[in-house]
């Protein structure tokens, strides 16, 4: 396959300036977000221009009483194997074998039950099984990167995946995406879905990822690093990591719906 062009642009030693200028100026006094909601448009990561409302928004009744009594997903939209990204096709997937887990919790701690996780990401190359994907690191034929299950009474989700690798994306010169999770929540009715990013612990990418970095409160963005639990890591099997979300209030684990709002 040819690679594709190189992008011009910022290098990533520019980038780091720049994040470093956004950052001071999201801390000033006059900054225009809640403290703990990133910009929705963030210069650094590109393509939130785009995304960006440019025309004053709609005032919609939010929710429609349909969409709290709506059907939900439940207990049949989930098989078994669904969580174990491992052991969907014949083959073993290579990489190194990882648990995830975490609770799903409202603003108040309380569990949220019963509600759909879904999970996707790119291979421990760094692919994703997409054709949009290309990216010249080998597929695997035996992991497709998609997970789902509900979370149980105490709200908890698992999950049993490799660990994907870290892939280029053009945002800048020799622009890294850091290795990562993208997940979605559902909460107590259909319209409260959460999409994000999970990251994990001590990757040398997080300082230099505009993605990351859109959240420019350093609390929010730490929220989003998983953290590894020796624990929870299965003997000769997998490394386990563990990750809290909360669906909203002042401790939210932050959304990517907050760029598009
Ligand atoms: O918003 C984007 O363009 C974008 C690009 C690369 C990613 O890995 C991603 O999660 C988002």
């Amino acid at each position: 396959m040819t690679p594709l062009p190189l992008p011009d642009g910022l290098t990533q030693q520019e980038m780091d300036a720049e994040l470093a200028k956004a950052e001071e100026a999201a801390r000033a006094p006059a900054a225009p977000t809640a403290p703990y909601h990133p910009p929705i448009a963030y210069p650094p990561y590109r393509s939130t221009h785009h995304r960006t409302p440019h025309a004053p928004l709609v005032a919609v009744r939010d929710p429609e009483a349909v969409e709290l009594t709506g059907p939900v997903f439940g207990g049949t939209d989930v098989t078994a194997l669904d969580h174990d990204l491992t052991r969907q096709h014949a083959g073993e997937p290579i990489g190194e074998r990882i648990t995830v887990t975490g609770r799903v919790l409202d603003r108040r701690g309380r569990p949220v039950r019963g509600q759909l996780v879904e999970l996707w990401q790119a291979n421990s190359a760094g692919r994703y099984a997409h054709r949009l994907d290309q990216h010249l690191a080998p597929l695997d034929p035996n992991f497709t990167g998609f997970g789902r299950c509900l979370t149980d009474d105490d709200g908890t989700y698992s999950f049993t995946t490799v660990r994907p690798g870290a892939y280029p994306w053009r945002n800048h010169i020799n622009a890294w995406r850091p290795a990562h999770l993208h997940f979605s929540f559902f909460g107590t009715a259909f319209t409260q879905r959460l999409v994000t990013q999970m990251y994990f612990p001590g990757d040398p990418l997080l300082p230099h990822d505009p993605v990351l970095h859109s959240v420019t409160d350093e609390a929010a963005r730490a929220r989003l690093v998983a953290a590894y639990d020796h624990g929870l890591s299965v003997p000769e099997w997998s490394l386990g990591y563990r990750w809290d979300v909360v669906l909203d209030g002042p401790s939210a684990t932050l959304t990517e719906e907050d760029h598009a709002r």
